[in-house]
């Protein structure tokens, strides 16, 4: 499958196929043994086939305009990229990933200066879809390859973390296998599917929470994870939480403090000092968890639905945030069943039905 774009080389043509990573070897720690011989491929066709305004077509000639083409030409490049599309017989976000990236990916290859990440203006329209309002298992099984390389990422870094044949098995009842995952500083990966096929657990399986069946786990050691619901204590202050998640991450107790404050500001939240954990809102909450995630530097952040609780404003935040992340060359997986969000994405796993 080729994702060419109008006179342009193929864009995916130096990122099908990886060889192992390099120069980043050191620092991985492993998990989990064997290997499993399945792969948990799934394949089929998208919803979003059409190339109306509100489609992907739409949305790329929108995110050109937005990046200052002219209309004229926003508008040949989108109806090429559409009839690409239509002649290969894939939607054009299976063959060339979100409209945005790749409208971002082509203004590069054309040598037209494009602006710095950042959430698109799309999701911050009335109107717009607001966390929660899509219901899980709204993500077709299937819908997108697992693991495929989304044409468009911004250039790919060392691998942070690779999962291999991994599987998880609870007793008797296999939950997922064959699971392949790689993961690279300055990329955002987005696990879905239906509620309980495993979500959760992959992402702990990805942080070494959980020991997975089968398969191999390569990850580097400089790891946040950000658990759905708990991670915090009630009867500890955020202040108490900065210098205790601190304390083991090796940093002093004025540097941990200073930085959860500076994180927390981030996300428009000012920690009252006093205030215990338990007093505060569960979007609040969820935002001290946030913020102990990040609090070490890693280089890898693993995030379970992390904006449950958020009000809109905080939602586009927390974006802006992974977006930033991103940038700044971390590594970022995010659990979620929110369509909309997969725009903001580099590569999308998809566990599919619950099994
Ligand atoms: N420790 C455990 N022991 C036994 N079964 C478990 C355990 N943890 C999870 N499970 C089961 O594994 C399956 C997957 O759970 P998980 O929470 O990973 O799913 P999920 O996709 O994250 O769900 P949701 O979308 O509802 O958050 C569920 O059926 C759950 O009951």
């Amino acid at each position: 499958m080729s994702g060419t774009p109008p006179g342009l080389p193929d864009p995916a043509g130096d990122r099908d196929g990886r060889g192992d990573p390099t120069g980043d070897r050191d620092g991985w720690t492993g998990g989990g043994d064997g290997w499993t011989g399945g792969r948990g491929d799934r394949t089929g066709g998208r919803g979003d086939r059409t190339g109306g305004r509100g489609g992907w077509t739409g949305r790329f000639e929108d995110e050109l305009l937005r990046l200052g083409l002219q209309p004229a030409r926003a508008r040949r490049l989108a109806e090429e990229t559409a009839q690409q599309a239509a002649e290969s017989a894939t939607a054009p976000d299976a063959l060339f990933g979100p409209a945005h990236l790749y409208a971002r990916h082509l203004l590069t290859e054309l040598n037209t200066a494009a602006p710095p990440a950042a959430v698109p203006p799309r999701a911050t329209q009335p109107g717009a879809t607001q966390p929660g309002a899509i219901q899980p298992g709204a993500i077709q099984p299937g819908a997108i390859q697992p693991g495929a390389v989304r044409p468009g990422a911004i250039q790919p870094g060392a691998v942070r973390l690779r999962l291999t044949g991994v599987g998880k098995r609870y007793r008797r009842r296999t939950v997922f296998s064959g699971v392949d995952l790689t993961v690279r500083a300055g990329e955002v990966t987005a696990i879905v599917g239906a509620n309980g096929c495993g979500k959760s657990t992959l992402l702990r399986i990805c942080a070494g929470l959980t020991r997975p069946t089968t398969g191999t786990v390569h990850r580097t050691r400089r790891v946040g994870f950000v658990p759905q619901d708990g991670g915090t204590a009630g009867w500890l202050t955020a202040g108490e939480h900065f210098r205790l998640f601190g304390a083991a991450a090796g940093l002093a107790a004025r540097r941990a403090g200073s930085t959860g404050e500076h994180l927390a500001a981030r996300l428009a939240w000012r920690p009252e000092p006093g205030q215990l954990a338990q007093h505060l809102s569960g979007g609040t909450r969820q935002k001290l968890n946030l913020v102990l995630g990040e609090l070490h530097a890693p280089d890898l952040l693993l995030l379970d639905e992390p904006y449950q609780g958020f009000d809109q404003g905080t939602y586009l935040d927390f974006w802006k945030q992974v977006l930033a992340w991103r940038d700044a060359g971390k590594a970022v997986v995010v659990v979620t069943h929110l369509l909309h969000d997969l725009q903001h994405v580099n590569h999308v796993h998809d566990l599919g039905a619950a099994q």
